[in-house]
């Protein structure tokens, strides 16, 4: 019995084996992307892309020097083209691209925005939304939204006066109580945690260390979910912390959807929330609400695409500005002149006006070097096929670029991964052709929707935080600490302290 197991066993080693060479033989002499340049391994494996995603901080930091070595369009995996050149990913997520989004089974976003593979499908979500955060929503509704939570969040930093913050957990509780307060206007208090400690904001932290392992087991991490879900509430936090974050602000979402569909009298549309918009839809547009998991799965992204982002650049900018005499005295002069009551509150209208020019230009380069979403947006290309390069690309074949090669391009901005404001400080073409090669948001029918939230909550945060304190990173914060990986969005090495101390003048 046990020789015919051992035989069994034997067979089916050997025949594993040959698939898989001849797998491999397949994919190298035989695939139709064989043609394309690109090292031989990662033609004929997962694995080398694999490697350097989950045992490297990434493979988007190794891409600028393979396509040095092979080009400007590579074949990085088995079946995927990797394009590197600014016209390419124009060609790529431009408005009306017929290039189609790819999407996996991920139980908190299914339905959502960001699942719609389709342009027809995003378009029609995107009506309801997009008025939304529009400028002059975001504008109309800050008096009473979310400026009240800036206003706790300095507060709160001068309560720390004198002591050491951790501002990775700070700006995440500001990010997210933020969001949600003008996509739901409720959220889960982060701000209100002494010392900036909130449970959910910690927990849902963990969530995006395994965001790049999803992308190589998408059904298998689907899977794990829906059984974690079956699990006792107690044992999913304790031991899924990450996922316990997740749907402790998702509840959130959730909530205030069944309290305006049970209560429609009390339906907003003065100051609506999001789903205020998509419980009235304008018929006369053709517009329908979507079904109820849909709009809990809008109000989900909403956190997840904005929170680490936007904290994430305010990260970068804080670091960058205290580790720079130079930056941050031009940075207090301007704020200095431009607020001369320490405790005045700037709407940020009048921050987009003249008298902000130098901190608008640390923003911008904040968000250049905080990089977004740095590595491989994923897209389809149609049916018919496409060209790069004088390349034709078959129909239906993976082709990914990346925000990190464009926002680091050295002929456009020379000495990239130098945080240099004053780049932004320059005549207007030349700001016209940076500002075309930065894609923080990306660009098209698929890029950023919150890009005005974005804006508004950088240009408020790093104006009232840099006029108002004083913050010593040094001695408290290494370059090492602020190391990426890519997980989807940059996760850094280390959370970026500072020590605050209260400015009188
Ligand atoms: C500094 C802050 C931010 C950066 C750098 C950023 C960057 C991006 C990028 C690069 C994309 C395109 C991703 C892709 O094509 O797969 C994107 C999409 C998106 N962002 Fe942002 N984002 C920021 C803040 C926000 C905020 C505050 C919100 C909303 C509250 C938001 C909501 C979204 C949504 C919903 C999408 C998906 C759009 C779609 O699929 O059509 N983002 N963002």
């Amino acid at each position: 019995m046990s020789l015919i197991c051992l035989q069994s066993f034997l067979y089916a080693f050997t025949a594993s084996i040959a698939y898989i060479f001849l797998k491999i033989i397949y994919r190298l002499f035989f695939h139709p992307l064989r043609q394309f340049p690109g090292p031989k391994l990662a033609a004929a494996t997962h694995l080398y892309s694999a490697y350097y995603d989950l045992c490297t901080p990434g493979l988007i930091k190794r891409l600028p020097e393979m396509h040095k070595n092979y080009g400007p369009l590579i074949r990085i995996q088995p079946y995927e083209l990797h394009v590197a050149d600014l016209a390419s990913y124009n060609q790529i997520f431009r408005v009306g691209t017929p290039f189609r989004r790819i999407w996996h089974d991920m139980e908190f976003l299914n339905g959502s925005l960001q699942s719609k593979e389709t342009l027809p499908e995003t378009k029609a979500r995107r009506e309801f939304l997009s008025p939304f955060f529009s400028k002059a929503a975001i504008l109309r509704s800050e008096p009473f939204l979310h400026r009240q939570k800036m206003a706790k969040f300095l507060a709160t930093l001068e309560k720390l006066n004198g002591t050491v913050v951790d501002f990775f957990l700070a700006f995440r509780c500001l990010t997210a109580d933020l969001i949600m307060d003008y996509c739901f206007q409720s959220d889960v208090n982060a701000l209100d945690e002494p010392g900036f400690r909130s449970d959910t904001i910690e927990k849902f932290g963990e969530g995006t260390d395994m965001a790049l392992v999803g992308t190589y087991f998408p059904n298998f991490f689907s899977f794990v979910n829906k059984m974690v879900s079956l699990l006792p509430a107690k044992m999913q936090e304790e031991k899924f912390p990450a996922i316990h974050g997740f749907r402790t602000m998702q509840n959130v979402a959730r909530q205030r959807i069944e309290y305006l569909i049970s209560n429609p009298e009390k339906t907003n549309t003065k100051v609506p929330t999001m789903f205020d918009l998509m419980l009235n839809p304008d018929a006369a547009k053709g517009q329908v609400t979507p079904p109820k998991r849909d709009m809990v799965a809008d109000g989900t992204l909403m956190i997840a695409a904005g929170t680490d982002t936007t904290a994430n650049t305010l990260g970068t900018i804080l670091f960058h500005v205290t580790q720079s005499p130079s930056i941050s005295a031009k940075l207090l002069s301007e704020l200095q002149t431009a607020i001369p009551d320490r405790d005045s509150v700037v709407d940020s209208a009048t921050l987009e006006g003249p008298a902000f020019t130098y901190t608008r230009a640390v923003v911008k380069e904040g968000l250049r070097l905080s990089y977004g979403v740095p590595g491989r947006i994923i897209r389809k290309t149609p049916p018919e096929g496409a060209t790069f390069n004088n390349r034709f690309i078959p129909g239906g074949t993976i082709v990914t670029s990346g925000i990190y090669l464009q926002n680091t391009d050295p002929n456009t901005f020379p000495s990239p991964f130098i945080f240099d404001p004053e780049r932004w400080l320059c005549d207007t073409e030349t700001y016209k052709l940076r500002d075309r090669q930065m894609q923080s948001f990306s660009r098209g029918s698929r890029g950023c929707i919150g890009i005005n939230l974005a804006y508004a909550t950088l240009h408020l945060t790093v104006a009232h935080l840099f006029r108002r304190f004083d913050v010593q990173t040094e001695g408290f914060t290494t370059e090492a600490d602020m190391e990426w990986h890519d997980c989807f969005v940059t996760a850094p090495a280390g959370h970026i302290k500072g020590l605050v101390k209260r400015r009188d003048d």
